[in-house]
């Protein structure tokens, strides 16, 4: 059921003001009208976090993995619906949106597996050397605990798997969290559909009221106040490098500055290396604009920059990949606005004095809808202007044609921080690739051979991150169980009684955790 309430700890409430969601497709509003939370709804949701905050913390890990199960059965449980909401609320195709609530379901269990396994404690014992010379060293315990609420605000172009239970709330629930959501005002639908699974979830895993709130709204005041609220420890993020910057500002300038772990703008750059390029330059062409023109090009890791050697082997790949694009589809945007942004990205390159449109799309037929770009343009233009380096989010990307691999270097090594980095690479380019990768690696949380970066996978060893502007903290990911460490601090217990300690780190260890004991790891060879 949709009926555009907040769901407030274990209440729903409607606000006076209203907003609607609209088809991107056809423009038209949708039924019903939701609730623009105030102030005051931020404030209650955070004093009910607070006071939720030691009781869910202290939840025990199967507990507490249980209860993140239960999220992904009671999102199943919404069935058909919840698809055909946010269908509706995104213009996203029906197998997307499929594949995404599968990877939202698949990532909330995997972290329950984490969650149970425990490693994440990092529960580490020193024990006491009270004869040491010349001073006795103490009992030492250290172990990780959540940070305390967490705000998570949705993001526009993932209903589900960057949204209301996406993997900022998931990592933060498994760390022992109490989470705010701020909802996408573009599928408030969706949100209440996925908010109401988690508050079920609440209630029947028997977890505090106020683990879980749900505030829909469409202005800056609301996110302000939510990141502004005293109780809030940190905040996760996924949208526009104005919007992460703004609340980088607001928790920076409180009283108690706080984390904001937001993920903003990348251009991901492709290089094709000379061999690769002379092999297969057709299928790489094909393969490139496949992944350019998934989903509208709505991915932050869109390959929106080709850096290769000119000759005629990249001649060839841009004919070809200009050819595929000029077949391609128009595709329906998430929002007036973020077509509004792509159309005005496309124009200041299309009409830029030192770039070359190679292809477009084939044109629009209904609205809101992105027609693919292909540009191209030279490795000195290229570092002369850096506007020509910006996201333009959706399917537009720009080939930088180089002199020679230093050319490439350079340009790599002038590109701001970015999610990922992709090679395409044989095997007669792996000296010259070697040279390029220390240089790559410092530029990007990512870099993958011979594949295309959109399509994260959600695992332990992912990192979906990067150094500025691709997030406002390079050391950690959005994706993958590395996420739950943004939102854990340690702290050591020195010398307290045993009958003080906590399970993870108590002596007679009763949740059987492989702990580092005297620096060694309990379980591995000596
Ligand atoms: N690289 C990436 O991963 C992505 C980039 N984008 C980029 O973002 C653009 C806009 O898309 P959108 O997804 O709406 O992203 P935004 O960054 O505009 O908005 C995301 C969320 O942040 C809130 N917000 C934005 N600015 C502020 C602010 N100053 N103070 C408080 N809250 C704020 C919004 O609230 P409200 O709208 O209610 O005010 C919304 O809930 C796109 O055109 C694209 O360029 C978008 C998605 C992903
Ligand atoms: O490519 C993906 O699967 C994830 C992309 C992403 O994180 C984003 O677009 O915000």
């Amino acid at each position: 059921m949709i009926n555009g309430a907040m769901l407030i700890g274990d209440t729903e409430r409607q606000a006076a003001s209203r907003f609607q969601s609209h088809d991107p497709a056809t423009g038209a509003a949708l039924e019903p009208g939701f609730s623009s939370a105030t102030a005051e709804d931020v404030a209650e949701a955070c004093a009910l976090a607070a006071a939720a905050a030691p009781g869910y913390a202290a939840s025990d890990p199967e507990s507490r993995a249980v209860f993140l199960e239960a999220i992904a059965s009671a999102i199943e449980a919404v069935g058909d619906d919840l698809i055909l909401r946010a269908m509706q609320e995104s213009g996203l195709p029906r197998a997307r949106l499929e594949g995404e609530r599968g990877r939202t379901t698949g990532q909330l269990r995997l972290f329950a597996s984490v969650v149970r396994q425990g490693d994440w404690l990092d529960a580490t014992i020193d024990p006491a050397m009270p004869d040491r010379a010349p001073l006795p060293r103490p009992d030492l315990r250290r172990m990780n605990l959540p940070v305390g609420p967490v705000a998570v605000f949705g993001a526009s172009n993932f209903p589900l798997a960057f949204s209301v239970a996406g993997g900022d709330t998931a990592s933060a629930l498994a760390a022992g969290c109490p989470v705010v959501v701020k909802g996408h005002p573009a599928h408030p639908g969706t949100g209440e559909l996925v908010a109401r699974a988690i508050q079920s979830a609440v209630t029947q895993c028997g977890m505090p009221a106020g683990t879980f709130s749900y505030l829909p709204g469409e202005t800056n005041a609301l996110g302000a106040a939510l990141v502004g609220d005293p109780r809030i420890k940190a905040v996760g993020f996924t949208g526009s490098r104005g919007g992460g910057l703004a609340l980088v500002r607001i928790a920076a300038e409180r009283a108690e500055p706080i984390p904001v772990y937001a993920e903003m703008s990348s251009i991901n750059p492709v290089i094709l290396m000379p061999a690769a390029l002379a092999a297969r330059g057709t299928a790489l062409a094909e393969g490139f604009v496949q992944s350019l023109t998934m989903g509208a090009g709505q991915f932050c890791t869109n390959p929106g920059l080709v850096i290769a050697v000119g000759g005629e082997a990249l001649d060839g790949f841009v004919a070809a990949a200009g050819e595929a694009l000029a077949r391609s589809a128009p595709a329906t945007m998430l929002s007036p606005g973020i077509h509004a942004s792509f159309e005005q990205g496309v124009a200041l390159l299309a009409q830029h004095d030192s770039v070359e449109t190679v292809a477009r799309g084939l044109p629009c037929t209904g609205e809101n809808q992105a027609v693919g770009a292909l540009f191209q343009t030279s490795a000195a233009q290229f570092l002369a202007d850096a506007a020509l380096g910006h996201e333009v989010f959706g399917s537009s990307s720009v080939i930088v044609r180089c002199a020679d691999l230093a050319d490439v270097v350079r340009v790599v090594a002038s590109l701001e921080g970015q999610l990922t980095a992709t090679l395409q690479l044989d095997q007669a380019d792996i000296a010259d690739a070697r040279r390029l990768l220390p240089v790559l690696a410092d530029r990007v949380g990512r870099v993958l051979a011979n594949g295309w970066p959109t399509g994260v996978e959600v695992a332990h060893a992912m990192v979906h991150g990067g150094p500025f502007p691709a997030t406002s903290d390079g050391r950690t990911t959005s994706v993958g169980t590395l996420a739950i460490h943004r939102f854990l601090r340690p702290v050591a217990f020195q010398n307290l009684p045993p009958e003080l300690l906590p399970n993870a780190i108590a002596e007679t260890n009763p949740w059987g955790l492989a702990r580092r004991i005297d620096g060694i790891r309990e379980g591995s060879p000596r």
